[in-house]
């Protein structure tokens, strides 16, 4: 594997007596897409949150660019974006106002051509001057990444990007994500609960079960060695003892 952007160590986390997260470890490369899977409740979202720094972990340690989370939290974040349908942003601005805050906020240069490559990029100029809160849902997604990949990140962090997409949007976000992969050597942690996806978009995948990794490895790997034909099949096989 490329030289490692992300390093989780025994990551822990507890809320109360209750473990979500286990003593978790892994790496992502630079470049490198690592599918996140998992049942409801096998601690997805508590990783995410640790790693941007929302929830403060029980144990273990999070490094980014070799610097440490914890003491290195500013300078971490600005390289680092997260889109999840739970985001809200403000209701009362349109998509293209949304964007050029967000862009303001980063400091970026010629916001206004940046926000306007993006709107291209996701195919959201039809609906550039609609206000926020009269999105869709599937065109909220889509802000919602927009907004991600407007700051131009090292490491994105994806919850369901493509939720509520119809068939074709979804595979058009796919493309963006893979051709910025591509360009700018971005590393992304994604999860999906499509397992077609998930084969299609991670170069690795692990694979959470009440808080604790029990597959690790590139998709056609886990398939053989849980000894099923494709990873749905290992999902609903681990989920089913979860
Ligand atoms: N603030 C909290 N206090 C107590 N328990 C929590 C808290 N946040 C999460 N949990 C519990 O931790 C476990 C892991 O939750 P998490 O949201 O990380 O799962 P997930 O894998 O993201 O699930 P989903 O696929 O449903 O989004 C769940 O049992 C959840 O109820």
């Amino acid at each position: 594997m490329s030289v490692s952007v992300v390093e989780v160590r025994n990551l822990r986390k507890q809320f109360g007596a209750f473990t979500a997260v286990d003593g978790i470890s892994f790496e992502i490369g630079h470049g490198e897409i690592l599918g996140l899977l998992g049942p409801n409740g096998a601690g997805k979202t508590t990783t995410f949150q640790m790693m941007l720094g929302l929830v403060t972990p029980t144990s273990g340690s999070i490094k980014m660019f070799g610097l440490d989370l914890q003491s290195h939290r500013e300078a971490i974040l600005q390289q680092v974006n997260f889109s999840s349908t739970y985001i809200s942003l403000p209701y009362s601005l349109t998509v293209e106002e949304n964007l050029r805050v967000i862009g303001r906020l980063y400091g970026l240069p010629d916001v206004a051509g940046l926000v306007d490559d993006m709107i291209q990029k996701l195919d959201m100029n039809e609906w550039r001057h609609k206000l926020t809160r009269k999105l869709s849902s599937g065109q909220m997604t889509r802000l919602t990444l927009a907004k991600a990949l407007l700051t131009k990140p090292k490491v994105l962090f994806l919850d369901e990007p493509t939720a509520s997409l119809d068939p074709d949007v979804a595979h058009k976000i796919r493309e963006v994500l893979l051709e910025e992969r591509q360009a700018t050597g971005l590393s992304i942690l994604y999860t999906s609960h499509n397992m077609r996806e998930m084969e299609e978009m991670s170069d690795r995948i692990i694979f959470l079960q009440r808080g604790k990794i029990v597959a690790e490895g590139k998709a056609r790997d886990i398939v053989a060695r849980f000894g099923q034909s494709d990873l749905e099949e290992v999902f609903l096989k681990l989920a089913r003892e979860q």
